[in-house]
């Protein structure tokens, strides 16, 4: 699987910016910070050269001197104000929508789906998607194929790299990839074409390596005369969404005739059997059906790869929190059923406060999804006084919130799982009234759908794989001087620039004793005091003989 973010040689010649808004913001900055105002277009692509491989960054400290956290920019906002978020994403949610040049460029690939719509349309979507989430045969079916993948492929793959340098990013996303698809379309990836699927695979990434390119392209009028014309770049790119598209129309059509084996575990079994009435009938209904299985996909591979992958790059510069993080791991696994498969259930694993701790840590240091956006539909004015045309984009990022000082304290920069636990090490969920400050998973009405799955997977994994192996990263993970300087790339997702190369090796085994082990320990030390009181007393035996 390409790495997303890989420059090819004809993207390498273009400036890439993390998006508009970005490029906005930069136009603003040189002109109040240098003497070439004149040139404000040259200005921007000069600020944006020089600034280019910390784009977040560069946000971040802007904001970081704003008034009251909150930037207004033309006809756009910039806010890490967490009274600001609590408004436009709960209280006053029905002002903003989610539809604007954020989502335009997703419109070929994602459809109507509900990661891509607004108003009714969402609702009815997000209504039906959340009930079957919450359904015990999803988790049990979600518990089932994470443990599949995880024994099946995963680790079969590490312990065949042992001693070897592999891409670890690359590697979460094809298993999240993978999982996701047997999930949301119930695919069992013995029984199907595996050169289709490749095909599939290789196509899903293509697109959203082309979206990446549009949302982070310096001039979006070259993509959209582009895709005008039909030629170059875009014309691969609607090549690869028809490919998407066929594919997972196939597995529905198939569905519809019951040739598909599993039918009413997945996700779009289950949107195929319940009352799925959104308005539409026939080749829309399956259109809309293919949209919204596409849209898992997507929401279900990137985020949770680029999460793990930060996390174990993380690790790495912090070796207290992992030997804490297997100390805990070891501690659970010897008192589960099978010490050398720990397949743990969700209750099992939230019993591991600092992993999750350390896991949510992680995330609001490097968000998966760095930056969102919405759209006013009606002038209003902010908790803070900011005033918000209608049209006007209000942008968030949950990259720059995690390093404001004012949110999170002096220590904001430093990766501390410790912030996330209370006295008794138990991990602390984040009082409402403080929410909005940690808007990794989004919040309000369009929290993320799958935040549950994706913390019981990210905390599946690393459990499977720190228990099993020790993963170096080569040329050292992130230190505190390195997070200074993070390697992301400039894409959609928080990915790493250049992949995450690591060593693979299998560890030795350290496990504490299970339960019925110590019993035996026990046992056994008991006979030795026997007998050896037993040998002392025999020479008194002996006297008294
Ligand atoms: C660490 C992992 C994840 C993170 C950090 C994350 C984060 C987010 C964020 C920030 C949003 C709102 C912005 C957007 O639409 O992109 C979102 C929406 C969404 N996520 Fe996730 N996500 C994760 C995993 C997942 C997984 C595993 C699924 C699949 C079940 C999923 C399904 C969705 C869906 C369907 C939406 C759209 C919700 C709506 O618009 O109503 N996410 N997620």
């Amino acid at each position: 699987m390409a790495v997303i973010d890989t420059v090819t040689s004809e993207y390498y010649l273009r400036p890439l910016i993390i998006s508009l808004s970005i490029l906005t913001l930069s136009t603003v900055i040189y002109r109040h910070h240098s003497n070439l105002t004149t040139l404000p277009l040259i200005g921007t692509i000069i600020t944006f050269l020089r600034h280019r491989h910390r784009l977040h960054d560069h946000l971040t400290d802007t904001l970081a001197t704003a008034n009251s956290l909150t930037l207004t920019l033309r006809n756009r906002i910039f806010t890490v104000e967490p009274t600001n978020l609590e408004h436009i994403l709960q209280s006053n949610f029905i002002n903003y929508i989610n539809t604007n040049h954020y989502t335009y460029v997703f419109h070929e690939l994602l459809g109507t789906g509900a990661k891509n719509s607004d108003s009714g349309h969402w609702f009815a979507q997000r209504r039906i998607a959340t009930r079957i989430l919450d359904t015990q045969c999803m988790k049990t079916f979600v518990f089932d194929t994470l443990q599949l993948h995880v024994s099946k492929t995963l680790m079969p793959h590490l312990s065949s790299s042992a001693n070897n340098i592999i891409d670890l990013q690359q590697l979460f996303r094809k298993f999240s990839f993978d999982m996701i698809c047997n999930v949301a379309l119930g695919l069992d990836l013995k029984s199907m074409d595996c050169y289709r699927y490749e095909l599939f695979v290789e196509a899903f990434d293509d697109v959203v390596e082309h979206v990446s390119y549009r949302f982070t392209s310096l001039v979006p009028v070259v993509w959209k005369l582009k895709r005008y014309f039909n030629v170059g770049s875009e014309r691969k790119y609607k090549e690869g969404i028809e490919r998407v598209n066929e594919f997972v129309m196939d597995v529905i059509k198939l569905k519809e005739t019951g040739k598909v084996c599993e039918r009413g575990q997945d996700i779009v079994s289950m949107l195929m059997n319940i009352r799925y009435d959104v308005g539409y009938q026939g080749e829309e209904k399956r259109k809309l059906l293919r949209d919204n299985a596409i849209s898992f996909i997507l929401a279900g591979t990137y985020p949770t790869s680029t999460a793990l992958t930060w996390f174990f790059w993380l690790l790495d510069g912090h070796p207290h929190c992992k030997q804490m993080i297997r100390e805990e791991i070891s501690m659970l696994t010897s008192l589960s059923r099978n010490v050398h498969q720990p397949n743990l259930t969700f209750d099992e694993l939230k019993k591991l406060n600092y992993l999750r701790a350390a896991l949510s840590e992680s995330m609001r240091l490097f968000p998966p999804v760095p930056i969102n956006s919405t759209t006013a539909v009606y002038d209003d004015i902010l908790p803070n006084g900011t005033y918000v045309e209608q049209g006007w984009c209000v942008d968030y990022s949950a990259y720059a919130m995690a390093r404001m000082k004012n949110l999170w304290g002096s220590d904001c920069r430093e990766f501390k799982p410790e912030r996330w636990l209370d006295a008794d090490g138990v991990f602390r969920i984040l009082p409402l009234s403080i929410y909005f400050k940690y808007i990794v998973f989004n919040g309000g009405d369009r929290v993320c759908l799958g935040k549950e799955m994706a913390m019981f997977q990210m905390m599946s994994v690393v459990v499977m794989v720190m228990h099993e192996f020790e993963i170096e990263v080569v040329g050292g993970g992130g230190t505190p001087e390195k997070m200074a300087d993070p390697p992301y790339g400039l894409s959609i997702y928080l990915s790493m620039k250049n992949g995450l190369p690591v060593r693979v090796k299998k560890r030795e085994s350290d496990h504490v004793p299970r339960a019925k082990d110590r019993g035996v320990l026990v046992g056994l030390f008991g006979m030795v005091l026997v007998g050896l009181s037993f040998y002392k007393h025999k020479q008194y035996l002996k006297l008294a003989l």
